[in-house]
């Protein structure tokens, strides 16, 4: 009956079509069963070996096209990596030997300007920027052929890619880190949550692993935003006020960097310096925000939208020019004191300072549109619609007393005078055909 009841195990779960044999000798039958069993440990064997085969030929492939396709890597590239991060002051300079930057985000706004800064002083930099599609790469590419131009190297690759981190670490003793990275704008955070999650947390932290285990450790400068004081309504803001309200999940995430570089700096002893930016523009600027696009539309003839706040407030900024900004990150590079640790060690207390980075004069929003209508004598056709709660703040201000006291900050440059600037390199960048306009008011 057992030898039975095994035979019907090996049956095809299928009834009915084979047919059954169950008169003839048991020797024949097991002769059979036996003959059938190593047939199919032959073939068994034959599709295990077939599939090893496969596998070992797929990894190799998919090893071989991720090695090919690398956008880093190779003796070339990390001569390119350590020319662009070699110092080039005069020896004996006032300023010192000069630093060594990476400064991540650096096709980005901000983050070109100082790059070319730095780069025009004498200090060393290397670029990394993912290229994404938040908005136009092409603006992103020109300025990186702009830094190119100047000797400013940028690796294309993202800050979440901790094998790339390490390895420009291990090419480049980085005496600093400048970063400016970020998942931007306040409203789109509502259509795209998960990529802020991505850039201004998880990738801040990867770049926070990577400095903590570099030897030497850098120290680091990152842009934090004014968005983090969200319902905060004293003013000016200053870095003492309440930022536990965020209005938006831009300004949770950067608030939640605050933290995350606070626990980097207590526990391995980085040198950290967080950069509140108030709603900064200019040339080469993002354009995704209001002045940008407001120029763009104007230009074109299409409609813009005005928000507007409770009981028909308009809503007012602290613009802030990026050369004003420029100068604030330089100061904070210089001014950053020592990260301690080594080996992922800390060795004894390091920094960690926080400012404003303002103009201190808001702006209304429709003051911004009349001195954009003046230089670009345009009307603009307005719609004025009521404030959507979608992340938004009525009003910045930024109390700039301790990054004056601090990093000797002091903004110069007025919306009215930025501005004139910004339309002056729109009209160069994109040009502006339209015959009858002379902008020699400009
Ligand atoms: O300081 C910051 O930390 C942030 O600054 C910037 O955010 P915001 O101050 O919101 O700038 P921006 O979008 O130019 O809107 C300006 C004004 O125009 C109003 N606005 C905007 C769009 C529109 O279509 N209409 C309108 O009235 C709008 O209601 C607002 O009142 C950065 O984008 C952000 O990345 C972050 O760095």
């Amino acid at each position: 009956m057992r030898v039975v009841a095994d035979e019907e195990d090996m049956l095809p779960s299928t009834p009915g079509k084979v047919k059954i044999e169950r008169s003839g000798a048991m020797s024949r039958q097991l002769h059979r069963c036996f003959a059938s069993t190593g047939t199919m440990f032959l073939w068994a064997l034959f599709l295990v070996a077939m599939t090893a085969t496969y596998l070992s030929f797929h990894s190799f492939v998919d090893t071989s096209s991720r090695y090919f396709a690398a956008s880093w890597g190779g003796l070339h590239w990390e001569r390119q990596i350590r020319a662009s991060a070699s110092p080039r002051r005069p020896p004996g300079s006032a300023e010192g030997a000069g630093l060594s930057v990476l400064v991540t985000g650096a096709a980005g706004f901000v983050g070109t300007h100082c790059s070319l800064a730095l780069r025009k002083r004498g200090d060393g930099v290397v670029g990394i920027d993912n290229f994404n599609k938040y908005y136009d790469p092409s603006l992103k590419k020109a300025r990186r052929a702009l830094l190119a131009s100047h000797g400013v190297f940028v690796v294309e690759g993202d800050i979440n890619d901790g094998r790339l981190l390490t390895k420009l670490f291990d090419v480049v003793p980085f005496t600093h880190v400048l970063h400016l990275a970020a998942q931007a704008g306040v409203r789109y955070a509502m259509e795209n949550p998960a990529s802020y999650v991505h850039s201004n947390i998880a990738g801040l932290v990867s770049l926070l692993e990577a400095c903590k285990d570099a030897d030497p450790q850098p120290a680091v400068v990152w842009a934090s935003s004014s968005s983090v004081y969200g319902l905060n309504d004293a003013v000016p803001f200053s870095e003492a006020h309440r930022t536990d309200r965020p209005a938006s999940l831009y300004a949770a995430t950067k608030k939640a960097g605050e933290e995350i570089t606070h626990t980097y700096n207590h526990i391995y002893g980085l040198s950290v310096t967080g950069l509140r930016f108030f709603t900064v523009y200019g040339p080469w600027g993002r354009p995704d925000m209001a002045y940008f696009s407001f120029t763009r539309n104007i230009l074109q003839g299409k409609p813009i939208t005005v928000y507007r706040g409770k009981d028909h407030v308009d809503l007012a900024r602290d613009f802030t020019y990026i050369d004003d900004i420029v100068r604030g990150c330089l100061a904070s590079l210089d001014t950053a004191g020592r990260s301690t640790g080594t080996g992922g060690r800390k060795r004894g207390p390091a920094p960690y300072r926080i400012f404003n980075l303002g103009n201190t004069a808001p702006v209304t929003v429709p003051t911004l549109v009349s001195i954009l209508e003046r230089y670009l004598r345009v009307k603009a056709k307005k719609n004025v619609v009521e404030m959507p709660g979608n992340g938004d703040v009525p009003f910045t201000h930024a109390n700039i007393s301790l990054a004056r006291e601090q990093l000797e900050y002091k903004p110069t440059t007025s919306l009215e005078m930025g501005l004139k600037k910004f339309v002056r390199w729109y009209l160069s960048y994109y040009g502006y055909n339209r015959g009858t306009h002379t902008f020699n008011n400009l």
